[in-house]
């Protein structure tokens, strides 16, 4: 195989990363990328390199990973991972090998088999046994990462964008896949860069590269499920002088919103099972206050449309500070959204505790109030009822205060079940804890105007429409 660190790959690089999906310093310049680690895993036909990028912007150093596959020629099965002819050749295409079975493969079978290579360490999960004859495809899913999934066996969440120490969503599924949980896919095995990995790494924790998991065959995510039943819903004709009651609808979608609250509490209470409660000061409050105002300011200051609400916001927020009690913080989801759960046939299982892509690593690990998921879950509900009005602009003054009502009524009554779920099966009840409740929710809605400005701008106004609501 050519070299694969000169300065012609990273300048392809360079042009081809804030191009992905996966990418978290879009709109940003790339200062410099340089190679930190490169493991051959595979020397020819295809060659299979494992790369770790260190992407510098500014200030930050973000580390990124790669499978870069080189072919004469490439096949037309390896275009949706093209990332460009190598330069100085005519025909030797550099590509992401997420997207090539016969590079994925390999990952199964150095799991299967517990190697190091180089600075990779490959691991099987203690008592499972990976079939290593199986095509990965890469998944279809809006992701943060990219996850290959292997027959209906398995699928490999491949980590883009490294963070240091071990990845929560591997400690999280491993610790609660021991503990026999029945609500989060059982874990099969693992892929960890070493400390100390090479040149240019900021740290010498190591970090989690990879992480395989049991398919959810039988899985739909919940916000397709719950979309589809908003669609039903506003799609639904009433009688004249009916009530809008969402539970007429045929798609009616409570009864899995209170399921998936019960779910919610079960992982909650294997959480504090597996890593423990603590009790905080009294000033964990305050202090938990403070960073929401932190967060509301940057956010105003990127986002100007969030201004206007910012006044409302931070009296919720002082309304919060002021709760008296050292509350008991645990490990939580952290990024807690309809997208992060799968219906099953035995069951709501919950994904990814990765914790919100934005925050530092040592965030996504804190011990925070369990309430902060449930306000994260209730956000989705208002998601879901409030993405689709957009599409409606067309529409008349009425029809569209007709479908603002109808979001309303169906966000109404999927939160109350929800919540009725959580507190029935044993969770903090959010009925009892509303200042809290909300202090969150406006917390999750502000981070979600900077991620949508940011990734989707053309989201923005559905968190802006809830601040609109939230902040009266
Ligand atoms: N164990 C699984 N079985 C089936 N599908 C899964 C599984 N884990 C994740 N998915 C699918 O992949 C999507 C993205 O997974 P997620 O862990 O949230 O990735 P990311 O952290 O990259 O956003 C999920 O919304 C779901 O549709
Ligand atoms: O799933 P990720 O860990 O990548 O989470 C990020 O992306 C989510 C969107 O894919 C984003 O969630 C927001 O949009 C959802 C609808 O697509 C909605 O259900 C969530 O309530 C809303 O927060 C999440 O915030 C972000 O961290």
């Amino acid at each position: 195989m050519e070299p694969v660190t000169g300065q012609p790959v990273t300048d392809l690089l360079a042009g081809w990363l804030p191009r992905q999906r996966w990418f978290a310093g879009k709109g940003r310049e790339i200062d410099e990328i340089s190679i930190a680690t490169a493991t051959e895993l595979r020397p020819s036909d295809p060659a299979v390199h494992h790369l770790v990028l260190a992407v510098r912007q500014g200030e930050t150093l973000d580390r990124y990973q790669l499978l870069l596959g080189m072919w004469d020629g490439l096949p037309e099965r390896l275009r949706p991972g093209e990332i460009g002819l190598l330069p100085g050749t005519s025909r030797t295409w550099l590509y992401d090998a997420a997207h090539d079975p016969q590079a994925t493969r390999i990952l199964l079978e150095h799991m299967a088999q517990g190697t190091v290579v180089g600075p990779l360490e490959f691991h099987q999960a203690p008592g499972m046994e990976i079939d290593t004859g199986l095509d990965g495809v890469v998944g279809t899913a809006e992701q943060s990462n990219t996850s290959v999934i292997f027959g209906d066996s398995y699928i490999c969440k491949l980590f883009r964008r490294l963070s240091p120490g071990v990845n929560p969503d591997l400690e999280v599924n491993l610790a609660l896949t021991n503990l026999g949980c029945a609500h989060v896919p059982a874990v099969y095995g693992w892929v960890e860069l070493e400390p100390s990995g090479g040149p240019g790494l900021a740290d010498d924790e190591g970090a989690t590269l990879a992480l395989l998991s049991e398919f959810l065959r039988t899985g739909t995510d919940g916000w397709q499920l719950a979309i589809t039943s908003v669609r039903d819903w506003f799609a639904r004709s009433l009688p004249p002088g009916t009530e809008p009651d969402p539970a007429i609808a045929g798609g009616d979608f409570a009864s899995e919103s209170e399921r998936l609250g019960a779910a919610t509490a079960a992982v909650h209470r294997d959480l504090a099972a597996a890593f423990g409660v603590t009790a905080q000061p009294v000033t964990a409050i305050s202090a938990a206050a403070e960073g929401m105002r932190e967060q509301l300011a940057e956010a105003c200051r990127d986002v100007p449309e969030l201004v206007p609400y910012a006044k409302a916001i931070r009296a919720a927020f002082d309304e919060f500070a002021g709760l008296a009690g050292s509350p008991p913080f645990q490990r939580i989801h952290g990024d807690f959204h309809l997208g992060q759960a799968m219906r099953t046939d035995s069951g709501w299982v919950l994904l990814d505790f990765e914790g919100e892509p934005a925050r530092s690593p040592g965030e996504r690990r804190a011990v925070s109030h369990p309430l902060r998921d449930v306000a994260g879950m209730l956000r989705s509900f208002e998601y879901a009822a409030r993405f689709l009005l957009a599409d409606e602009e067309g529409t008349s003054a009425e029809g569209a205060r007709e479908l603002e009502m109808r979001a309303h009524t169906w966000a109404k009554r999927n939160r109350s079940a929800f919540c009725r779920g959580y507190a029935a099966a044993g969770g903090v009840d959010p009925a009892a804890n509303s200042i809290i409740v909300r202090a969150f929710e406006l917390d999750k809605a502000v981070y979600e105007v900077r991620y949508e400005a940011r990734n989707r701008p053309s989201w923005l106004h559905v968190p802006l429409r809830s601040l609109a609501h939230l902040s009266d």
